[in-house]
Formats: structure tokens, C-alpha cells, sequence
């Protein structure tokens, strides 16, 4: 339990964001008490978390996961998709955004949100463990550490190999440095939130707070002013009147039925910071009366606030794993991550004595942001054609898609053993549809929520998946460690189409079929064959844990929940410091974002405190950024 009867700032929520917050406020003023309320289990040095490739063990239900499923979707032909959420870097991918995304964020109003200010803060975060890395994008001193990981797999060099052979529209480099805010277009390397020196996963947790002189993961032995209360979730904000003064918060076993027994309440003098994520921010903020009147009049809470934009403009990125058929002499990461501990063993040894091989890796070593050529452009029709206009032109460090090759199949899809397989993944950097999350309970903060991310209900967002799923299935074939096609994992073909000729869509047990010659002519789809792939996109179609926007960053006028410095809009000492307050989306993996996010929120929540950042216990690059923003 709580140590303090009151707290100077409370959070709610431990993720990504508010752990950089949170430790970096600590560093910079050490008597501030400082409590954080969070939902999930401590990760200190649990094996399935800091090994790297035991990333989709963890997507099972537990105490660290959310899952939140969604309302049956027209779009998807009736299917329900399910989304979770967790403090975690999930599968270690390291993407950055692009640079026109923060500056369309301070075109909408934010000034401090572009580029210029957000790139600095993007370097300040990281240690990037690769040679050949730009200091003028990349950073040498932050607490967060990039690299390549332990190992370099077979998968990755035939997918650079081939894409340099096949795609002559396009550059192929092995020291291309896709995450430089710009580059777009080129097949390169893939990095990844590893440790090179330990072949740990790189997280806030261990990074910003573990690390801390004297903390303690148990509040009750701890010395230190900042305690993490974990397995607990907040219910919703204490005010007076406009003012937020604390939080009410209740443990898992609390809950009996559909309502909590009394909530205890933690105080906060001087700020409340609700980090809880996409998911679970707007949540507190419905449960403690801010939102639209007819969503909160649905669940009975009384309206302190009018603000319409809480759980609105959700938005995600839409995915697509197809499954292949692998060389058996291919290293893939099947047998881990089918968590089997046999499998896992012959890992460990190399994991511990030197933080390398299989175990440090997440199974992408290479990919490209894709823009589509001039042809492909007349291939992903007129939908698309009017996005292109209207969005893509003016922005040409905008990738439309993203393809990856995984070392092993996603899907488990995986025949029994010891078969190998490979995954080529894509997604849709700006998906159009977008989707909304609200409460369906006013005092129960493990209900469901009422969620739809409406994916795929624009048409422009389904041409894209389908243009891309056709481009990586030409690259996967002419692989040499192809060995046919996972039919689970691809659209139903009729049998007599030339989409699905024999060296196309081998079954799982044709595992002699090798690939095809790189000059192969291209596979012909017909209308057919497009409904075919429409219809196992519909089928198929994923999150990728991107959740993202639904307490904006924008005025009030335009559904926005937070100003440009995270105030929540018509309250005082409540500031909302996560993924959620992203205006627009972004074409990247989020996990670099909600670091940018955090690091910013540092600096804005340190000025209203009064922190002076010429603290010695602050460096100097700190001292820089908050003097230059
Ligand atoms: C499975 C998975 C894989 C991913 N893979 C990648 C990847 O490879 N690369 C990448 O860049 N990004 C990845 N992401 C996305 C990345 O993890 C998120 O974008 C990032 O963590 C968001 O940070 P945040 O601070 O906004 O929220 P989070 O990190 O989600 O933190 C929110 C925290 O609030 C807690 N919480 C929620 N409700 C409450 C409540 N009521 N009370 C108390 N606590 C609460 C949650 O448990 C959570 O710990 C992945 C995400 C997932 C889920």
C-alpha cells in the first residue's frame, strides 16, 4: 500500500511514457513524492520478459495484458477483432516515426510538437548501438538501448538479397538507416530495443525506474519518495471542485460482480498525470465525468466536463501476416515461440554467457516503408488514388505501408516439427478509418469497453493490405529458403486460377516445393482472385497494438482533451502524458512516439513544478533541450 498519506504527483498508469516521466522527475528533484498506480505486474528481470524472442508467450491473457474486443464489425464481415494493451515494448520493433508527423501535430495547433522540438527529444532517449548510426538523428547517451540484435538470420539477408535482385524501382542497402525520420522507399536493416551488451529487451521500466538508486519494487520496504503500486487499477480522478486533488483506485480482488467494494483513495497536492494508454486514459477520464453527456448519461456518470473527443479519433495500424514454408536449415524462431521450454534451451547458454543468439532477437532483421511506384499507384485504384492526392504528394517522407520478413510464423501456423517457417508481415502506415473506445461500466475498471477501430471500413484501407500482401508473396517465392505456402495463411484461391499455380500455393505438406526463378513472371490476379484476398484480409485483419489518439492533443473546438501543454481542457492539475493525446497518427511503430511523448511531458510537467533543470543531478544534453524547446 501507499506509504505517504498524500503524494506531490500521482500517476496513473506505468507504461512506456510514465516511467521516463516519472524517473526523470525523481532524478531531478528527489524529495518530490512521487506514487504510480499501474495495473499490470512488476517486469523486473522476469526471463519471458527481458529475453527478447519470448515476446508472443506473453500475448496470453494475464495480469500484465488487456485484451479489449471489439463490437462486431460490418467491414469485417462480422467478426469481432480483439486489441491488447500492456506496459511493455512488445515485439521490440524500433521505428520512428516521420518527420512531417510531429509537424502536422504542431500544425494543428501545438506549438513545441514538430520536428524541430520532438527530434531531439527522440535522440536524447537512446543509445543506438549501431556503427554506422548519424549523430545528428541519433543519440549516444540515452537510458534506451537500439541495436541488431544477437544474431543475424538467413531470413532477413534473402529478403534484402531478393529485394535487390527483384524490385529495380527501388534501392536496396545493408547499412540504410530506415529510421532517420525521412528515408522512405529503400530495403534495409531492421533494428531493435536490445541491449547489444546483455541481449536484453530495452524498456522504460528497467531503464528509467529499476535502475534507480535505492527503489524498491515493494512500496512498503522502500527508502526511496517514488513508489510503484502494482496489480492496482484507478478507478477514476478525486476533484475539488474543478481541481484534481487525488485518484480512487482498487485492486483486482475488490471487484466481486460488476462493482468494486470501496475504492481507496490516493492524493496528489500539486498534479495528477493519467498514463494508462489509449485504452485505459480516456476510460478514467469517462469514469470521472469527462466526456460527451450522451456517452456518459449511457453509463449513469454525472458530467463534470463536456468534452466529446475522450475516446474518440482511436487509431491503429491494420496487419497482415502471411505464412510460409521455411528450409529446414533456416534460423527461425518457431521453437521459441511456440514456448516450449526443450526448445528454448539450446538458446539459453548463448543468451547468458554472451546476451546473443536466437533469444536476442525478435525475428525482423530487415523491411522497407513502402510507397507504391507509378504503376503499383494504378493497381491500388481510384480509393486510393484520391488519398494519394489529398494526403500522400505533399508529404514524400510518408511511407503507405510497412513489409518485414519474420524469421517464424506469427500466425502458428506452423506444421508439427521440425518444420520451419517465415512470416512476411505487412501493414498500413495511415489507416482512414477510425475508430472510438468508451466505458460500459461507471465503477468497474476491468469491464469491457465498448471499442470499434473500425478497421478496414474505408475502401482505400483494404487496396493497400491487398497491394501489399501481393508484393511480399512475389519477394517471399523467390527466397531461397521458400519453401511453398502455409494454406492457412493466404487467401482461398480456386484451385483452377493462376494465382494459385503449384509453385504458388504448395500445402503444408508439399515442403519440397523451393522457389521460383527471380525473372518468373509476375502472378496475374483476377476479379476472382481479388475477392479472394478481400476476403481473407476481412478474415484475417489484425491490430498491431498501435492503439493511439483518443485524449487528442487539439483544441476543444475540434474534439481535442488536452491542450498543447496536457492539460486536461476546463480542469486544473490534471494533465493526460501517453499515446493517447496523438492528434493524427503516425507511420511507425508507436513505441518510439510514446517515448518522444514521455520525454516531453518530463520537460512541460518539470516547468510547472517549478523543477529547475540546472539540477546537477540533470546532464547536460537535458539542460539543452529544455533551454532550446
Ligand atoms: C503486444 C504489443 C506489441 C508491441 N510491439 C511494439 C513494437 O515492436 N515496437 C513499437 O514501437 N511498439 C510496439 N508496441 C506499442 C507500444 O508498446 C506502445 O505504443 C507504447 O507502450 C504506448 O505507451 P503508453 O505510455 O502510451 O502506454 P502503455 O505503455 O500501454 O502504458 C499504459 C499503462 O497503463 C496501465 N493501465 C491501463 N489502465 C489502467 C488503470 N485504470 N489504472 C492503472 N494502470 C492502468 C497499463 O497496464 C499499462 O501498463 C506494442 C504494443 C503491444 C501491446
Amino acid at each position: 500500500m501507499p506509504l505517504f498519506d498524500k503524494y506531490d504527483v500521482v500517476f496513473a498508469g506505468g507504461g512506456t511514457a510514465a516511467c521516463i516521466i516519472a524517473g526523470r522527475l525523481t532524478q531531478a528533484d528527489p524529495s518530490l513524492k512521487i506514487l504510480i498506480i499501474e495495473a499490470g505486474s512488476h517486469s523486473f528481470n522476469l526471463h519471458h520478459h527481458v529475453q527478447p524472442a519470448r515476446y508472443l508467450n506473453n500475448l496470453g491473457e494475464g495480469h500484465t495484458f488487456s485484451h479489449h474486443t471489439s463490437v462486431r464489425s460490418e467491414a469485417l464481415d462480422g467478426r469481432s477483432v480483439c486489441v491488447p494493451s500492456a506496459c511493455c515494448v512488445g515485439v521490440l520493433m524500433y521505428t520512428r516515426a516521420s518527420a512531417s508527423d510531429y509537424d502536422d501535430w504542431e500544425k494543428l495547433g501545438n506549438p513545441g510538437w514538430g520536428s524541430s522540438s520532438l527530434i531531439p527529444l527522440s535522440r536524447k532517449v537512446e543509445t543506438y548501438q549501431i556503427p554506422s548510426g548519424s549523430p545528428s538523428v541519433h543519440g549516444s547517451t540515452g537510458p534506451i538501448k537500439v541495436s541488431h540484435g544477437g544474431h543475424e538470420t538467413n531470413i532477413g539477408k534473402e529478403f534484402l538479397e531478393t529485394a535487390g535482385q527483384y524490385d529495380k524501382e527501388r534501392r536496396t542497402s545493408l547499412s540504410a538507416d530506415l529510421n532517420d525520420f525521412e528515408t522512405i522507399n529503400v530495403y534495409g536493416p531492421w533494428h531493435k530495443y536490445i541491449d547489444l551488451q546483455t541481449g536484453k529487451r530495452s524498456d522504460t521500466a528497467h531503464h528509467f525506474l529499476y535502475n534507480l538508486e535505492n527503489f524498491n519494487l515493494d512500496p512498503n520496504e522502500s527508502k526511496h519518495n517514488l513508489h510503484v503500486l502494482t496489480n492496482h487499477r484507478v478507478v477514476k480522478v478525486v476533484f475539488q471542485n474543478n481541481r484534481a486533488i487525488g485518484v480512487e483506485y482498487v485492486a483486482r480482488e475488490d471487484v466481486s460482480g460488476q462493482t468494486p467494494s470501496q475504492p481507496r483513495t490516493a492524493y496528489a497536492s500539486r498534479l495528477v498525470v493519467l498514463s494508462s494508454g489509449a485504452f485505459g486514459s480516456p476510460a478514467i477520464l469517462e469514469r470521472s465525468g469527462i466526456g460527451s453527456a450522451q456517452r456518459l448519461a449511457e453509463v449513469d456518470v454525472r458530467q463534470i466536463v463536456d468534452l466529446p473527443g475522450v475516446g474518440e479519433n482511436y487509431n491503429d495500424h491494420n496487419l497482415c501476416c502471411a505464412s510460409y514454408l521455411a528450409s529446414e536449415d533456416s534460423d527461425c524462431l518457431d521453437g521459441i515461440f511456440s514456448g516450449d521450454e526443450e526448445a528454448i534451451k539450446p538458446h539459453l547458454k548463448e543468451w547468458e554467457e554472451g546476451g546473443s543468439g536466437l533469444l536476442a532477437h525478435n525475428s525482423l532483421d530487415a523491411g522497407i516503408k513502402l510507397r507504391p511506384t507509378s504503376e503499383e499507384l494504378e493497381e491500388l485504384g481510384p480509393a486510393f488514388k484520391q488519398l494519394w492526392e489529398g494526403f500522400y504528394v505533399g508529404a514524400p517522407d510518408k511511407p503507405v505501408a510497412f513489409l518485414c520478413p519474420t524469421a517464424g510464423d506469427f500466425n502458428g501456423h506452423a506444421p508439427s516439427s521440425p518444420s520451419k517457417t517465415f512470416g512476411m508481415i505487412c501493414y498500413t502506415a495511415y489507416p482512414q478509418a477510425i475508430g472510438y473506445t468508451h466505458i460500459t461500466s461507471a465503477t468497474n475498471p476491468w469491464a469491457p469497453l465498448r471499442f470499434d477501430p473500425k478497421y478496414l471500413s474505408h475502401p482505400a484501407d483494404i487496396s493497400i493490405l491487398s497491394w501489399c500482401y501481393k508484393r511480399g508473396r512475389e519477394l517471399a517465392r523467390r527466397m531461397r529458403s521458400y519453401r511453398g505456402e502455409i494454406a492457412a495463411g493466404h487467401p482461398k484461391f480456386h484451385s483452377t486460377s493462376s494465382a494459385s499455380d503449384s509453385s504458388t500455393t504448395a500445402a503444408i505438406d508439399s515442403c519440397t516445393s523451393g522457389p521460383v526463378d527471380m525473372d518468373a513472371p509476375k502472378i496475374v490476379y483476377s476479379m476472382e482472385d481479388n475477392k479472394a484476398i478481400n476476403d481473407y484480409l476481412k478474415a484475417t485483419v489484425g491490430t498491431t497494438w498501435h492503439s493511439l489518439g483518443t485524449c487528442a492533443m487539439r483544441s476543444r473546438e475540434s474534439g481535442g482533451v488536452v491542450d498543447s501543454r496536457l492539460n486536461v481542457y476546463g480542469l486544473e492539475n490534471l494533465k493526460v502524458a501517453d499515446l493517447s493525446i496523438a492528434p493524427l497518427n503516425v507511420g511507425a511503430n508507436t513505441n518510439n512516439t510514446a517515448l518522444v511523448i514521455g520525454e516531453k511531458a518530463f520537460l512541460l510537467i518539470a516547468e510547472d513544478l517549478g523543477i529547475s533543470l540546472e539540477s546537477e543531478t540533470i546532464n547536460d544534453d537535458l539542460k539543452n533541450l529544455a533551454l532550446a524547446n
